[in-house]
């Protein structure tokens, strides 16, 4: 059995994580952290792998704090830039032995459909990014778009790509989006998203829109599971659940 320490344990995405730990056959709840609770716990209670979902402004230091005792981190906490990614490589420099992986988004629609867009980023002359989430999320924008938005950029980039025509200057609203490596994004939070996401990319006269729907914390799960089960074998910073997928 895999000891897990699960942080951010009473919110939405931890509490359906420490039930469908319980339910696995290999996998047990080590601690179960949240705001008021000792993260010495931790080490305490002989978690071997921590499963970060603590809100964003306390996660970074969280994950740190994991790396300097050794400990494998799953990162499901949004907010994980290419900076934040380069932060831990310099932490695990002198852990050596130590695995994080973050993982923007559980679901495999999203992966897939993450994948698909950077596929798709240098055949068209415009693209653009919408996230759909429940109002209950406090940080935009979501993980997943970072993510999404990253390769997309990255495969732009490397393809000699242009950056997509626009024309608007008069914004006094800021209702453009905002911008991530050159990909304009949107975030909407409205009541009966779970988590969703459109990506839209253009050419004259052909649109072509990918888009996941996660309704339920539930489907995310399988994901769950298959990063802590992974995060043991890996050393080093692991980013996206594609990564473990044997997609091709
Ligand atoms: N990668 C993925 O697929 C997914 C990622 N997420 C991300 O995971 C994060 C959590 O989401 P969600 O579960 O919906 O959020 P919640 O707000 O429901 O849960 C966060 C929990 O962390 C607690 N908390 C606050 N401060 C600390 C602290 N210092 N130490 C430990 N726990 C603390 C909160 O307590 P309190 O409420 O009292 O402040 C709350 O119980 C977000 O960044 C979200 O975007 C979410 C879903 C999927
Ligand atoms: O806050 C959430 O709820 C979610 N956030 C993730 C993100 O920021 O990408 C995605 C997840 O499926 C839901």
């Amino acid at each position: 059995m895999t000891r897990i320490a699960v942080v951010g344990a009473r919110g939405r995405m931890g509490v359906a994580s420490v039930r469908a730990i319980e339910a696995s056959s290999d996998l047990t709840v080590a601690a179960e952290i949240d705001i008021d609770d000792d993260v010495q716990d931790i080490v305490d209670h002989n978690a071997e792998v921590v499963l970060v979902f603590s809100p964003p402004d306390v996660a970074h230091e969280q994950v740190q704090w994991c790396i300097k005792q050794g400990l494998h981190v799953v990162v499901g906490t949004s907010g994980f830039d290419e900076q934040s990614v380069e932060q831990i490589r310099a932490a695990l420099v002198d852990h050596a032995e130590v695995g994080v992986f973050v993982v923007p988004n559980f679901s495999v629609s999203a992966v897939l459909m993450a994948k698909f867009a950077a596929q798709a980023a240098p055949y068209f002359e415009s693209v653009e990014i919408i996230e759909m989430h429940h109002p209950g999320k406090v940080d935009a924008p979501s993980g997943t778009a970072q993510h999404t938005a990253e390769l997309i950029g990255r495969a732009r980039a490397a393809a000699g790509t242009a950056q997509s025509p626009d024309a608007t200057y008069l914004d006094p609203h800021g209702v453009r989006g905002g911008r991530i490596e050159g990909v304009s994004v949107h975030a909407v939070r409205v009541r009966g998203f779970m988590s969703s996401q459109e990506v839209l990319f253009g050419v004259d006269g052909e649109i072509l829109r990918l888009r996941y729907d996660s309704v339920t914390r539930e489907s995310l799960m399988p994901g769950v599971l298959t990063a802590l089960r992974a995060v043991p074998k890996l050393t080093g910073v692991t980013v996206g659940l594609d990564a473990v997928m044997s997609l091709g």
